[in-house]
């Protein structure tokens, strides 16, 4: 269960968030559920210090990296400099970052390729919009996404990645892609790797549904046979609810 706070919470409201969050959770949650949070790169350090301070059981990541691993691309935040912080995980060609930074196919490749190169995993977030869907062509277009970051991934390397089906149009819309839909696009996802792959590195990977997951949603989407986890936006921003997610066995 991954909470992506996209541009929300300083450093701050990081600590005091990561705080509650931990006191929250028991060493039965993190048993049952791996927890990871993904801040703003500025909370990076704060999160870091916190997690190793305390020894909390809280995975953290990046929503981004960059391509390059240093340089002169100004504004930009490398692997290396991720892997120095201890993330475990980094968000890749969130639609968000396609949307409004033009991130294409190639692009989320090379952040892909860049991740691994640093051991930090990536979550590759892959999802249609609302015409796409309407049109029917949503599986193919998800599809096409996994293709193209996949591109010369070794298999080794194919098999620790996450990936996040998110489609656009539920993001932020409280609208959710019905269960049985969204259990539609991760099964057709697990069956390319096994094409690109082979069944056993498909079903070792872990799909993730994103797209208004809340409490009250969550236990019937983590339901379905192709749904190892959520990547969770802003029910992620309030800790009681995060934490109810994270227990969805409970809900
Ligand atoms: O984009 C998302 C997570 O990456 C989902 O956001 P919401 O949960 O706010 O819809």
């Amino acid at each position: 269960m991954a909470g992506n706070w996209k541009m929300n919470l300083n450093h701050l409201e990081a600590i005091a968030h990561v705080q509650k969050l931990a006191f929250a959770l028991t060493d039965k949650d993190y048993a049952a559920v791996e927890v990871a949070v993904l801040p703003p790169f500025t909370d990076l350090r704060s999160v870091q210090t916190l997690v190793d301070g305390d020894k909390l059981k809280i995975k953290y990541g990046a929503q981004d990296v960059s391509a390059h691993d240093s340089g002169a691309y100004t504004g930009e935040v490398s692997g290396p400099m991720l892997a120095k912080l201890n993330c475990s995980y980094v968000a890749i060609g969130h639609s968000e970052r396609r949307q409004y930074h033009g991130e294409d196919e190639p692009l989320v490749n090379a952040k892909v390729k860049a991740a691994f190169r640093h051991d930090v995993t990536p979550i590759l977030c892959v999802g249609e919009e609302l015409e796409v869907r309407e049109a029917g062509n949503h599986v193919a277009h998800t599809l096409a996404q996994v293709d193209g970051a996949l591109k010369d991934i070794p298999g080794e390397q194919a098999e620790t990645i996450v990936i996040a089906y998110e489609p656009v149009w539920a993001i932020g819309t409280g609208k959710t892609c019905g269960a049985e839909d969204a259990q539609e696009v991760c099964g057709a996802i697990r069956a390319r790797l096994a094409e690109l792959y082979s069944q056993e590195l498909a079903d070792k990977v872990r799909i993730q549904y994103g797209g208004s997951v809340k409490s009250g949603n969550v236990a019937q989407i983590m339901a379905q046979p192709d749904i190892d986890g959520a990547l969770v936006g802003g029910a992620a921003l309030d800790t009681d609810e995060f934490v109810k997610i994270v227990r969805f066995r409970d809900q």
